[in-house]
């Protein structure tokens, strides 16, 4: 009989869940239908995501967390207990351990929110790892060994950069600057040069299908409605890559910046392992057309695409349970 230990990938815009010996058997967004008027959540995960910008007036769709971090401790703790009697801890064996991934740089008191959610979400034993570490596992990295490897996540609040050796974090830096910041890049840049108003949900589409943040790299175009600003009425226009290109060069030199900083601080010798050995690149961020390109032009190294960057932080918690014992005699967080 296998252990039911579970690793949660606690994600600013996605949870997936991993249960030892199952693989990843959760992967819904991290939103939180609820009644205004008496607190209650209607619904949460895919569901209440469809209801982002849709919702009457006494119905909000809540993102509980925030750039990597719980933004709202009650509705993230309504979230996770949701996501946790959906797999049926409850119905298991006995009380299963639990690793979460969180961002590099949150706060003492965010960290103790985190575990205390987990633990009222039935967890017996509440472990919390960083983001980078986790991912780099995922993505297939021997961290372990006495060699540098380097890690991009993009995530969808936070890009955590982290050179690891050893088993460990040497040099790092993380990011309020991701997948939904390029979101709202995308926003104001169709309200400034269109003057149409478009939700969240039409910039992600317009992010996926057609941008680029590699010039000439994508050559696409999208239809998309929103509202004019002038006479209030639906309209619809069309959007090309070259357009989101420009819109996005801001943001993506931001998460260049934060790359070629990490590098700058790496010992010579791992900087050395890492021009051998390339950076991988995770999260959903990380799908950004050319955002690989991008990247092995500026910082002059290889730099590869994990296999299913999206998944990467969810698997890794999966190797780091098989050895969770060993995990469990050393400190931490
Ligand atoms: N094909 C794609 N192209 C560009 N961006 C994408 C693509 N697919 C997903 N994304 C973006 O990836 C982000 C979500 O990635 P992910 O699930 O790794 O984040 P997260 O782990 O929830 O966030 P964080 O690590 O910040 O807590 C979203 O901003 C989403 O729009």
């Amino acid at each position: 009989m296998f252990s039911r230990d579970i690793g949660i990938d606690l994600g600013t815009a996605n949870v997936l869940i991993h249960v030892k010996g199952k693989g990843i058997v959760l992967n819904e967004p991290s939103v939180v239908a609820m009644d205004r008027t008496n607190g209650r959540v209607l619904e949460v995960g895919e569901e209440a995501r469809r209801m982002v910008g849709r919702t009457p007036g006494n119905i909000e769709a809540i993102r509980p967390l925030k750039d990597g971090v719980i933004a709202d401790f009650d509705v993230t703790e309504a979230m996770l207990k949701h996501f946790i009697n959906k797999i049926n801890v409850r119905g298991m064996f006995s009380k299963p351990r639990m690793l979460i991934c969180c961002p590099t740089n949150i706060t003492k008191v965010e960290q103790k929110a985190i575990k205390e959610a987990a633990e009222k979400s039935g967890g017996k034993k509440v472990y919390l790892e960083e983001e980078p570490k986790v991912a780099a596992i995922g993505a297939g990295m021997d961290i372990f060994q006495p060699s540098g490897n380097m890690v991009v996540d993009i995530g969808g609040g936070t890009t955590d950069v982290a050179v690891l050796s050893m088993g460990d974090i040497v040099t790092a830096q993380s990011i309020k600057m991701a997948g939904d910041k390029f979101d709202v890049e995308i926003l104001n840049y169709v309200k400034r040069e269109y003057k149409l108003l478009i939700g969240e949900r039409t910039a992600e589409d317009i992010k996926v299908h057609v941008a680029t943040v590699f010039p000439g790299a994508r050559n696409e175009s999208i239809d998309i409605r929103g509202r004019d600003m002038v006479s209030g009425l639906p309209r619809t226009i069309t959007i090309k890559s070259e357009e989101i290109e420009k819109a996005l060069r801001e943001a993506v030199a931001v998460i260049v910046q934060a790359a070629k900083n990490v590098l700058e601080r790496t010992p010579p010798e791992l900087s050395a392992d890492i021009i051998d050995r390339g950076v991988i690149l995770t999260g959903g961020g990380a799908l950004l057309h050319g955002i690989d390109q991008l990247l092995a032009e500026e910082l002059r190294v290889p730099v590869f695409l994990a296999d299913e960057p999206m998944h990467c932080v969810a698997k890794g918690t999966g190797i780091m349970l098989e050895n969770i014992d060993k995990i469990e005699k050393r400190s931490f967080i």
